[in-house]
């Protein structure tokens, strides 16, 4: 017998363990653990911790409409493996493969616990669409990349040549063990904030309303794709895929994405953008200091003097405060506005950037640690391919150029409505800084900072 856990891979088809498992034909337990140090109390509440629990009450349905049965538990990875360790005669622990600084710590001391009762773990790789070593080996290099534009040169070559296709087994190709020791179902068993999530749906889910990752891909890719490269800046319409939720949970391989895409002429950008995501999670595995690189710098100029009205969409800037409305009522927020309202925090309110890195942690649907962590560094200027220092974007011109009659503002900030397309842009009377001074001054602060 084997125990599977799964982790950001809420999915039960296109897993690359799945097709390992499938080889060795045992039994095996499948758990989804929650862990308590990611899963807090307060993120419970909020939209990535809510999102996230959909996708795993997703994740059970999927099992059980397939005669399979999934256990998910609350607490820590190593203790639950441990105990499940004692109760069954489990050969090998297996698991997919993940780069943050607090997986690679929960990995290792789950890889511990079996040790001690020498029971081999293996971590498979799913996530990324090329794998990193045969990546590296492919790129003959022996230093990562740190610039977007040559790894995407190399990412599409080594995509042409060795990409070798969606993993094929499923769940309905495994056995899986129940029912679960009491003791163990009992002493890890899920706490009451995690059932509204359940609850929710299930509803949606007998309603008919529930929309899975599959049926969002299908919709994007026939509708939307060939638009993407005039529509994806349109914020005030619907032009991305919406599929990050997806893809961050895992309840969508990169894979089953790439693939719908991979032959049409007019996916070009927008498979840019899953290279963009491979680049982040190569980041995050390959580079030392990704995560950690702010450290180097002296920040002493920046603080978090205006971070509370940045946060609660108070800035009198009506872009910002729009986006800040959209974030915190829904969990939500487009691309390009991430970039504006990173920039304007970081640069114009010179905020040190940890601080809305944090924020969009609690309050995105769609978070990440290595995509957010990423973005923040480019918005900041910190990362090794980030935007240049002086290159600050103007909320006001990105305003105009990409929604000119200002109907997103319209839709969340409803009490500048009655402004004229000219007017709905610019700065309230209130506004918390001048634009022009205080662009001028983010220029000369982080000259300063990045030692130019
Ligand atoms: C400050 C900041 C923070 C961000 N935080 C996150 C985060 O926590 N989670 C997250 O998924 N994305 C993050 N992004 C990247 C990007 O904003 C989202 O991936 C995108 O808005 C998701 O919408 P979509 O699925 O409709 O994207 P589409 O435009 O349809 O793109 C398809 C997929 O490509 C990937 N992708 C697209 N843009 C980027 C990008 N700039 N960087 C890396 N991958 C990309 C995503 O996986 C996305 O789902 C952040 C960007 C910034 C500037």
């Amino acid at each position: 017998m084997y125990l599977f856990i799964h982790r950001k891979d809420l999915r039960t088809y296109d897993l690359r363990a799945f097709d390992a498992l499938k080889r060795r034909g045992l039994p095996g337990l499948h758990v989804l653990i929650l862990d308590p140090l990611l899963l807090t109390e307060e993120r419970m509440q909020a939209h990535s911790g809510q999102q996230f629990l959909e996708h795993a009450a997703r994740l059970e349905q999927s099992y059980e409409a397939a005669g399979r049965k999934l256990h998910v538990l609350y607490g820590r990875p190593e203790e639950i493996t441990a105990d499940l360790l004692e109760a069954y005669p489990i050969q090998g622990v297996v698991a997919h493969a993940d780069y943050t600084p607090y997986a690679k710590k929960r990995d290792a001391a789950l890889a511990a616990a079996t040790a001690l009762r020498s029971v081999p773990v293996v971590f498979v790789e799913d996530l990324p669409l090329a794998p990193h070593a045969q990546f590296q080996e492919f790129s003959g290099r022996s230093e990562p990349y740190k610039v977007f534009t040559p790894f995407y040169r190399k990412w599409n070559s080594f995509m042409q040549t060795y990409y070798t296709g969606a993993a094929s087994a499923t769940i309905s190709d495994l056995d899986t063990v129940n029912p679960l020791n009491e003791v163990i179902a009992t002493r890890y068993e899920l706490p009451l904030q995690t059932a509204a999530a359940w609850s929710r749906i299930k509803r949606l889910h007998a309603d008919g309303k529930d929309q899975n990752a599959q049926q969002v891909l299908r919709r994007f890719i026939d509708e939307r794709i060939h638009a993407y490269e005039q529509r994806r800046d349109v914020y005030a319409e619907d032009g991305t895929s919406g599929l990050s939720r997806f893809l961050n949970s895992g309840a969508l391989s990169a894979r089953t994405a790439y693939e719908a895409a991979a032959d049409m002429p007019a996916a070009a950008l927008w498979l840019r953008q899953l290279c963009w995501r491979d680049f982040y999670l190569y980041q995050a595995a390959l580079s030392k200091d990704f995560f950690t690189c702010e450290q180097q710098y002296e920040m002493s100029a920046l603080d978090d003097g205006h971070f509370a009205a940045w946060a609660n969409g108070e800035t009198g800037i009506p872009i910002i405060d729009a986006a800040m409305t959209q974030l915190n009522q829904t969990g939500e927020m487009p691309n390009r506005l991430r970039m504006v309202t990173a920039m304007f925090l970081t640069k114009n309110l010179l905020c040190p950037f940890t601080l809305g890195e944090a924020y969009f942690r609690m309050h995105l649907a769609d978070y990440d640690h290595a995509l957010n962590k990423g973005g923040w560094l480019w918005s900041s200027s910190f990362g090794y391919d980030a935007a240049p220092y002086f290159r600050i974007m103007n909320p006001v011109s990105q305003s105009t150029t990409h929604d000119p009659h200002g109907r997103y503002i319209r839709r969340w900030l409803p009490e500048l409505s009655g402004l004229s397309d000219r007017e709905i842009h610019q700065p309230r009377p209130h506004a918390i800084v001048d634009l022009k001074a205080s662009r001028a001054r983010a220029v000369e602060v982080y000259k300063h900072i990045l030692g130019h």
